[in-house]
């Protein structure tokens, strides 16, 4: 186990670091030349960053005006005709502006600000084919609100901004991103951290390619690799687990599984870095905020535009593989994970359940998990 410290299965690749700057970029507010496939060349910017005179630059050197990229969820949450096919992998909806401000742009964007004042209708233009989609992409691979402002520009124009230092990104490597960065962890770095009801713990740290945070193994006592193993899939909540938020169940799983995996003597726990079901620490307090005014957690999400789980299980079923492990015993309620994982390539031999007591802060959310995720309690 241990002479495999280098790379789970290849190297990371140039495209990789190529989105992963390209992300930096979209996260401090700078436009970036995104380019399709047939040659057309958008400039992109990500919607939640823009101010006035950020998108008076954008119109000066797109010389065209803006559309706003929305997923077809968000359209739904406005009420547009078009948000009637939401559902997940749905193609985005593009908005022509009548009111250009940025005000505007971010009212139609992040419904966890105060309400929206406007009454303007905005106008559904066609969305460009790959261009729109990736944009989004981009945006919740930046754990950003899945929103872009979109500008096309014409051959030469993008030739001229790229030689002005913007980046250039393909449409292609945005999608061959999420499997290349989660065939690409490597281990680099583990120690012995003995934990309360499981003294001999190791924790295992895997690092992704894209220079995302890392995943983490907690491998307690000496699992076999020839028998089912008993496996925690945890999804990381700031907020549950480190501050023991009453909001969801996170602390209490967490402890919980360390718990039993400890009492049988063996057992992996893997802490995933895919905070708040996939969105990201601040999207998910958004998200928090309209469950404040009314939206149960599924509702939330879609409010802002994401699917309601938007977590990927490749970087887990990669962690168990490199550990020796392709079989075993989940602690989970939720079916989904089950499935999600088994079409990652590890077969789920059983679910175990893993519910703990509600509290007043959490029976709501719990029961929304129940009703509309399916979780068996
Ligand atoms: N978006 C969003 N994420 C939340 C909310 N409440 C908790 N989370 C996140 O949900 C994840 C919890 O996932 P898990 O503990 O794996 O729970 P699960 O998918 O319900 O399944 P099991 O616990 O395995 O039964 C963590 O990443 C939390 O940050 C919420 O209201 N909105
Ligand atoms: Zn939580």
């Amino acid at each position: 186990m241990h002479e495999k410290l280098a790379s789970v299965e290849m190297k990371a690749e140039p495209a990789l670091r190529h989105v992963d700057r390209v992300l930096g970029e979209l996260r401090r507010g700078t436009p970036v030349l995104l380019r399709a496939p047939d040659g057309r060349v958008a400039l992109v910017l990500s919607a939640e960053t823009v101010d006035d005179p950020c998108l008076a630059i954008l119109r000066k050197k797109a010389k065209a005006e803006p559309l706003l990229i929305i997923t077809a969820r968000r359209a739904l949450a406005l009420g547009l005709e078009e948000g009637k096919s939401a559902r997940k992998g749905a193609d985005p909806v593009a908005l022509r502006l009548l009111d250009r401000s940025a005000t505007r742009v971010l009212e139609l964007t992040d419904p966890s600000l105060p309400r929206a004042r406007s009454v303007e209708r905005p106008l559904v233009a066609d969305a460009p084919a790959d261009l729109a989609p990736a944009s989004v992409d981009l945006m919740k691979l930046a754990r950003l609100l899945p929103a872009a402002l979109l500008a096309m520009v014409d051959g030469e124009s993008a030739e001229l901004l790229e030689n002005d230092d913007l980046l250039l990104l393909e449409t292609e490597e945005v999608t061959a991103y999420r499997l290349a960065a989660s065939r690409t962890l490597s281990r680099v770095g583990e120690a012995k951290v003995p934990l309360e009801g499981a003294e001999n713990a190791r924790v295992i740290a895997y690092r992704p390619p894209d220079g995302g945070v890392e995943h983490l193994a907690i491998v307690i006592g000496e699992p076999k690799a020839d028998s089912p193993l008993l496996a925690r899939l945890h999804s990381e909540c700031f907020t549950g687990d480190l501050l023991g938020s009453l909001r969801c169940d996170c602390g209490d799983q967490l402890r919980g599984a360390i718990q039993a995996i400890g009492a049988l003597g063996a057992g992996v726990l893997l802490y995933l870095a895919q905070e708040g079901r996939g969105i990201g620490l601040v999207n998910k307090l958004r998200a928090y905020s309209l469950q404040d005014r009314g939206a149960d957690t599924l509702e939330a999400n879609e409010q802002l535009g994401f699917d309601a789980d938007e977590r990927v299980y490749l970087p887990a079923a990669a962690m168990l593989r490199d550990l020796g492990f392709h079989q075993v015993n989940l602690l989970t309620n939720n079916p989904e994970k089950v499935e999600a994982l088994e079409r990652c390539g590890i077969e789920v031999i059983s679910r175990v359940p893993h519910a703990f007591p509600s509290n007043r802060h959490n029976e709501a959310y719990l029961d929304t998990k129940v009703r509309k995720f399916g979780h068996l309690f």
